[in-house]
């Protein structure tokens, strides 16, 4: 039996990396979703490969008139059951020559774009439906150059604590879906030696695959975590938690 058979899925940012696996994973337990990207080729690319019943909408989620234009064009597909609010960025500096653009770069999308997602989707959502914000464990471990960004990803974590309580009376669960270092876009391969020293640090002794996080995001979305909500789960070999 799939484990989203019927149900309304959106996922931000789902063109590449953990976003476009998760996408993947809901079309083939039986989703419909939607994802978002902000530039036409490679959505339809995404939309290609991903295959089934997946829409793309062109969008940056950092602006709201944005995501007032995605959530028009999923209403005419009925309501959402699962929103992964998974655009985000990663651009790292150390926190003594950090600029306000850098900084606003990263609050902007990770932080408002993600809180807006998720307000703007909820005259949308379904009572019983699950949230699922993609954290990281960068806000749990410090680590040189990721402060700004950990910061935005506490911040993640903090606003699903308040929704896990707003949104308690239409059953809708809130959580949080961390990774630890995975293969995407995000991650520059091309530095073997900071590779391996984060792979040094992780109980596992490996980066993770994108549809690691997806496997963790259909638990989420799915019945499987019927009364899990607030929480913050780590996907990170281990690295956030010794
Ligand atoms: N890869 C990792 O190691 C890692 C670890 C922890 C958390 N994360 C988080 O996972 C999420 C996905 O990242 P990823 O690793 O798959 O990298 P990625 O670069 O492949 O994905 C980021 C996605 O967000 C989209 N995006 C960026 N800015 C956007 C905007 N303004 N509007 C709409 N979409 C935008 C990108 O187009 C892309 O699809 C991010 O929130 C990231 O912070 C990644």
């Amino acid at each position: 039996m799939s484990k989203l058979q019927g149900k309304v899925a959106v996922v931000t940012g789902g063109t590449t990396g953990i976003g476009f696996a998760t996408a993947k994973r809901f079309v083939d337990e039986g989703a419909t979703v939607f994802i978002t990207g902000r530039r036409q080729k490679e959505l339809d690319e995404a939309v290609e490969a991903i295959g089934g019943d997946v829409v793309g909408v062109r969008g940056d989620v950092s602006k709201l008139p944005d995501l007032d234009r995605l959530y028009e064009t999923v209403k005419v597909r009925g309501k959402i059951d699962v929103l992964v609010a998974n655009a985000g960025t990663g651009e790292f500096a150390p926190l003594a020559s950090l600029t306000e653009e850098h900084f606003d770069k990263l609050f902007d999308l990770n932080v408002k774009g993600t809180l807006f997602t998720v307000q703007k989707a909820l005259p949308l959502m379904n009572d019983g439906g699950s949230i699922i914000l993609i954290g990281s464990v960068a806000s749990v471990k410090g680590t040189a150059s990721f402060g700004t960004y950990g910061a935005t990803k506490a911040a993640v974590r903090s606003l699903v604590r308040t929704w896990t309580v707003e949104l308690k009376d239409r059953r809708i669960r809130s959580n949080v879906l961390s990774p630890g270092p995975i293969r995407t876009p995000l991650v520059d391969l091309q530095q073997p030696e900071a590779i391996a020293r984060i792979v040094a640090t992780i109980p596992m002794g490996r980066i993770g695959e994108p549809d690691e996080v997806a496997k963790a995001a259909v638990f989420l979305a799915s019945d499987d975590s019927s009364f899990v909500t607030g929480i913050e789960l780590f996907v990170d070999g281990g690295r956030g938690q010794v």
